[in-house]
């Protein structure tokens, strides 16, 4: 199973080397402005599934906000470690 170190050292590998087809190459290169809307919309579709969808529906919208927190991180070039230094 995948882990959220796993997914980001695979999403830099991406953000490297820029394969065809790649979501995450797309997602980079809309930007800043477009990668926060993404946020925003997967914390609220986190929201909305947690008060009225399943654990499994709600499992899935929190694996794509962290996907979405994970792109943001990459378009500023912060590491897991300026992030885990503040948990
Ligand atoms: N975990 C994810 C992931 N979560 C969400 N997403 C993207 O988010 C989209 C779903 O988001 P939305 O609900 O906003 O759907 P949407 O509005 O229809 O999507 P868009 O039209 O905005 O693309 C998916 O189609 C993917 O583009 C992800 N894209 C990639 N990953 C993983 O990232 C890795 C690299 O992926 P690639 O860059 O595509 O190779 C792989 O392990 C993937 O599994």
């Amino acid at each position: 199973m995948k882990t959220f170190d796993a997914l980001f050292a695979e999403l830099q590998e991406r953000a490297d080397q820029r394969p065809e087809g790649s979501s995450t190459v797309a997602a980079l290169d809309a930007g800043v402005h477009a990668q926060g809307k993404k946020v925003l919309e997967e914390a609220g579709e986190v929201w909305l599934a947690a008060e009225h969808e399943s654990d499994e529906e709600l499992a899935e919208e929190i694996s794509q906000l962290l996907y979405r927190a994970q792109v943001i991180m990459l378009a500023r070039g912060l590491s897991l470690e300026d992030v885990y230094r503040h948990l």
